[in-house]
């Protein structure tokens, strides 16, 4: 199967200290692969590095079978990797309206209008300003931007965290939808359970290093394997 992307062992540093330890992992081309793993474990590290924002110091990427190792961000961006990080990033100060008008436009199958009818409550605010919306507008904001790249590849950071339980399944519902697009996602998540329901593939970190990787139905179905791996709680799974 073509992979979608591909990093093969990378190493990550914030200044001397050594936070990725040789990294591999492959997103299949229109599947959900799920990056798992308790807090600072290096899942957001992982993604930055995949973005270029902090380059890894060793290892290779590959994106839609280009080496995208030493690209600068705008260009794995513009190559068709649209990524919705931790803690949304919108404009505050932006209207709904405006923080869609920030992207550049890739061409394809995604416009502002068609952000509206996945997102019909973002049309009812497109006039607010960005820090007036809750945390799950926010994020329909933010996927709404991200999709406006029309990507094909979608990295998402936490895209549930902060968020009450029925908008959670409403996040969870868009990822899946996006995957019926045909885009490949990568999703990095504190919820396992259902990131793994949703889920083809996963992968769980642990310090820096891949300690699982494998089907995603293998690990939902061993509970006790989750919370060894990656420390997740017994009640919801959530990593801890
Ligand atoms: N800017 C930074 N400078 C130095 N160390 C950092 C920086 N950002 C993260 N770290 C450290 O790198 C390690 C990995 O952090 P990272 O954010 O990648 O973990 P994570 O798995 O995404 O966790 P979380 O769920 O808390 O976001 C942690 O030990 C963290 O303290």
């Amino acid at each position: 199967m073509t992979a979608a992307l591909s990093a093969e062992g990378l190493h990550t540093y914030y200044g001397k200290s050594h936070i990725l330890h040789g990294v591999s992992l492959s997103v299949a081309e229109g599947k959900i692969t799920a990056l798992l793993g308790r807090n600072g474990a290096g899942k957001t590290t992982t993604l930055r590095s995949l973005m270029g924002l902090t380059p890894a110091r060793e290892g290779k990427i590959t994106i839609f079978g280009e080496d995208t190792t030493r690209w600068p961000t705008f260009r794995v961006a513009a190559s068709g990797v649209g990524y919705v990080p931790e803690g949304r990033r919108i404009f505050a100060n932006l209207s709904v309206e405006e923080n869609l008008k920030v992207p550049l436009e890739r061409g394809g199958p995604w416009t502002i209008e068609r952000i509206y009818k996945l997102f019909p409550r973002l049309e009812e605010r497109k006039l607010n300003r960005g820090r007036q919306l809750s945390g799950g507008e926010q994020e329909m904001l933010s996927i709404g931007r991200a999709l406006l790249l029309n990507p094909r590849l979608l990295i998402l950071d936490e895209p549930s965290q902060g968020l009450a339980p029925l908008i959670v399944r409403e996040v969870f519902r868009i990822v899946q939808q996006m995957k019926a697009e045909g885009i490949s996602v990568l999703l990095v998540e504190q919820n396992a359970r259902m990131s793994l329901e949703i889920a083809d593939d996963a992968y769980v970190l642990d310090d820096g290093i891949v300690v699982y990787s494998g089907p995603a139905h293998e690990l939902a179905a061993d509970e006790a394997r989750v919370r060894a791996l990656a420390g997740a709680s017994a009640e919801e799974w959530t990593l801890t």
